[in-house]
């Protein structure tokens, strides 16, 4: 039994930067990855499926260009090597700089392989035997499966990455950020592309305008959606591929494809870890059960990013980091749900949002006011020739702070921030609406959308 002063499992989103911060304070740390160093955000999540929407929105941008007077450009092809050789470059970059900055580290000793607890306090890694008085979990999670036919050929989100050509047809199971983001980019890339979704809407979570627009723009692109369609089956397809029975109203009571990708949420990471030998607990849906600091039900152990069912993004995986630092270093006043909800689907145009939506406004009875605009009311939007989707801000009638955001347009994951500041500084509306912001930018409107607010 090999004893450090913490040990830290998975090198994803929180682990990396907690392990390099305990060994500044001269904490011997064991960090153990049974894959590869970045996790899902760097190797099937984020940095892979940001560097393809990119190509996507290049294929996109050329195939109209001749609506901005450039001509010639419309006989363009996809060299789908070329876009991944691309995403795998950047990929590759942003790994092998983690894995090195853990392994130059004189403090941290990296093992590489699969951790699973002998008790509170101990684990095996391979042929080794690991102990500390603190551990942190940082296991993240993978894709769920929904029903299928054993021996069914399907992608999750990690393995449509391995693709070497373009599918035929893309039948995606899921309408949310995974089953969007990958929908619009195939799409672009020149295939077809169904969508099949059983809430009544696609991105359910969102406001029901916010869902119609994205819709909108999805199928002027081409892409078939089927809402109300629970996949019941998914089967192998001797003409075509794959065959989905879909449970729905109306229409086709099954969509055949070329390849199927499952987009149907995730599952935490929890269930190989070897947690029945220990006292750590787990919710009804395997996320590790955590206080407003990260403790787990064991004294001395902490479960960060996607495992602990709070957050499912890389900024609040991090975050999580930085609230277990605090607590360890700082003065132990940062705590989960101090965290403003905000995220970004990288649809294009892109969906920003921040805290509240409408819909959740009205069902806590909070009197509140609503300022929407139209993006082509802004003129920056038609300067560039990007005016799909609108604004919205939500602000509480009485005291005035803001209470959610929901930006769809050109631009719109970054110009969200200055609205996730606002509400952070806990000032009112008035200080965005009486701020002079430049132009021209699509920020320049919110002011002006923010004189116009009304009763929801
Ligand atoms: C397709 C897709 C796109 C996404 N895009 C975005 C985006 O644009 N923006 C955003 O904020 N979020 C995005 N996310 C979410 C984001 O990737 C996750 O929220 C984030 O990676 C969570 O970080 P984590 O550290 O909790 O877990 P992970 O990044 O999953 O890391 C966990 C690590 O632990 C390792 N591990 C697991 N079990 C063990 C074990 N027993 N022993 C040793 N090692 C183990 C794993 O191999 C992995 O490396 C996306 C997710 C997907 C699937
Ligand atoms: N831009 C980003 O930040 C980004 C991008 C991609 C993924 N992610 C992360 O990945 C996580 C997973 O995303 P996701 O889109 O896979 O999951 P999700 O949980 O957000 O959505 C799953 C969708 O699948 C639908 N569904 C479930 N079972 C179904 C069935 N049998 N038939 C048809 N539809 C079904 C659900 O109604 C839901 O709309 C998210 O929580 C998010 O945090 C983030």
């Amino acid at each position: 039994m090999t004893h450090f002063d913490a040990i830290i499992i998975g090198a994803g989103q929180a682990g990396p930067p907690l392990a390099s911060r305990l060994a500044s304070e001269d904490y011997k740390v064991a960090i153990v990855e049974r894959k590869f160093f970045g996790g899902t955000c760097v190797n099937t999540g984020c940095t892979p499926t940001k560097a393809m929407v990119a190509s996507a929105k290049v294929a996109h941008t050329v195939k109209h260009a001749s609506a901005h007077g450039v001509i010639g450009a419309s006989n363009f092809k996809i060299d789908f090597d070329q876009v991944k050789k691309r995403r795998d470059e950047i990929v590759m970059q942003s790994r092998e700089g983690l894995e090195t900055w853990m392994e130059d580290d004189e403090n941290i000793t990296v093992f590489k392989g699969q951790a699973r607890f002998i008790n509170n306090k101990a684990l095996q890694v391979d042929g080794n035997q690991i102990q500390a008085e603190k551990i942190f979990i940082n296991v993240g999670g993978r894709a769920r499966i929904a029903n299928h036919e054993e021996g069914l050929e399907y992608l999750t989100n990690s393995s449509i990455l391995n693709l070497d050509e373009l599918p035929e047809h893309l039948v995606i199971i899921g309408g949310s950020y995974v089953g969007v983001e990958f929908a619009q980019m195939f799409r672009r890339f020149g295939c077809k592309v169904t969508i099949i979704e059983k809430g009544e809407y696609l991105l359910s979570k969102e406001d029901h305008d916010v869902s119609e627009n994205v819709k909108d723009i999805l199928e002027k692109e081409g892409i078939h959606i089927r809402t109300k369609a629970e996949c019941i089956y998914a089967k192998t397809s001797e003409e075509e591929g794959v065959e989905v029975e879909i449970n729905c109203d109306d229409g086709d009571p099954a969509v055949s494809g070329s390849h199927l990708l499952y987009a149907v949420g995730r599952v935490p990471n929890t269930d190989d870890l070897g947690l029945e030998n220990t006292d750590i607990e787990v919710d009804g849906h395997g996320y590790i059960k955590i206080d407003d600091y990260l403790n787990t039900t064991v004294e001395g152990v902490w479960a960060l990013g996607d495992c602990n069912g709070k957050g499912a993004f890389t900024h609040t995986a991090y975050n999580d980091f930085e609230i277990v630092e605090n607590g360890l270093f700082g003065n132990g006043g940062k705590k989960v749900s101090d965290r403003i909800s905000c995220y970004a689907l990288y649809m294009d145009p892109p969906l920003a949002r921040v805290g509240m939506t409408a819909e959740e406004v009205i069902k806590k009875g909070i009197r509140a006011l609503k300022a929407e605009m139209l993006m082509s009311k802004v003129a920056r939007a038609n300067e560039k020739g990007e005016t799909e989707g609108f604004m919205k801000v939500i602000v509480d009638a009485e005291s005035h702070l803001i209470l959610g955001a929901s930006i769809l347009g050109v631009g719109a994951d970054e110009i969200i921030h200055s609205i996730i500041d606002v509400m952070y500084a806990k000032q009112p509306y008035t200080v965005m609406k009486n701020a002079v912001h430049i132009h021209p930018t699509v920020s320049e409107l919110i002011p002006t959308m923010l004189s116009n607010l009304k009763e929801i």
